[in-house]
């Protein structure tokens, strides 16, 4: 049947519907992630030897019974978008309902990374935590706000702080911000440092510039034994560093000074332009050779 004006008019205007909704449903994604880490349900498929049915999930995340149909469309978001992935399923026959379904759910190298160690879920807690995720929510108003005051940031809106100064009002909040970047810096640096070993090996003693508790510049430390590493952070920062390491903790401002050193290491900055000039606000990564 070949499609009338009006038909392929409709078409479009659900096509364009369907495009706008995707986009307003896309943070069910990032919630239904958010919801497997904090029931931990890569743990309990681990647990399970890498292949566990929904009872099974169900009884070791300590499930609601009556919310079991839910945890199953969870389960559908979280194998469609990848976290996840069905292990066969179990036919028609076999169910007192008469609908097929999963046999069993399996990790996928996506989800393998959140159980074990190195894991990085700690740092996507922190990312999908409502104190990183709640002042999107003023991101037009942000947005509108021009340089008054200079360069507050999205997040020093909605609370009033920097995320590291934020840490020493709210102890919890600090708990997670330190183990997220802790558990993203164990995770990269294992695979920076095999990469780059070259760059390393003709360093004589580095700087982590904003280095925070140090967990990368004791990786590379430990894997480079002959590189003198120092990090560099805000007082109160390193006031918490862990001592009797072979990493130097120096408190200051990275504004003011930087201490000497062959090479200056940057990761994961989450800080504030220098004021008065252009800078990028919202994250930085890299080293570079000091000169
Ligand atoms: C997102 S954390 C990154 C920590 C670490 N580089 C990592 O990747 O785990 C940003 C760090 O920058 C530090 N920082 C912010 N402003 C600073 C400044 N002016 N001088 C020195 N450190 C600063 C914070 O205290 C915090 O530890």
């Amino acid at each position: 049947m070949a499609l009338n004006d009006s038909t392929t008019n409709d078409q479009a205007l659900l096509d364009a519907q369907r495009e706008l909704w995707h986009h307003t449903f896309g943070y069910m994604k990032s919630m239904a992630l958010k919801a497997a880490l904090d029931l931990r349900i890569a743990d309990a498929i681990h647990h399970h030897g890498g292949a566990a049915t929904l009872p099974q999930i169900a009884t070791r995340v300590a499930l609601e019974p009556s919310k079991v149909p839910c945890l199953q469309r969870l389960m559908r978001v979280l194998t469609v978008t990848g976290v996840f992935t069905v292990l066969g399923h179990q036919p028609a026959d076999d169910n007192g309902d008469g609908d097929e379904h999963v046999a069993a759910y399996g990790l996928t190298p996506a989800s393998r990374l959140l159980v074990g160690s190195p894991s990085v879920s700690p740092f996507l807690a922190l990312m999908l935590d409502t104190s990183f995720v709640s002042p999107f929510f003023g991101l037009g108003t942000w947005l509108q706000q021009g340089k008054l005051p200079p360069d507050q940031s999205l997040f020093e809106m909605a609370h009033g702080k920097k995320p590291w100064d934020l840490a020493t009002r709210d102890p919890a909040f600090g708990s997670l911000f330190n183990e997220g970047m802790a558990a993203d810096s164990g995770f990269i640096m294992d695979i920076v440092v095999r990469e780059c070993a070259d760059v390393f090996r003709r360093v004589g003693s580095l700087v982590d510039v904003a280095g925070g508790l140090g967990g990368a510049a004791q990786a590379i430390s430990k894997a480079f034994p002959d590189v003198k590493c120092s990090v560099l952070d805000l007082p109160h920062i390193v006031a918490d560093a862990p001592a009797g390491t072979d990493v130097k903790y120096i408190a200051g401002d990275m504004f003011q000074s930087i201490p000497a050193g062959n090479a200056i290491f940057l990761k994961e900055g989450y800080t504030t332009k220098r004021r008065g000039r252009e800078g990028n606000n919202t994250g930085y990564g890299g080293w570079s050779r000091a000169t």
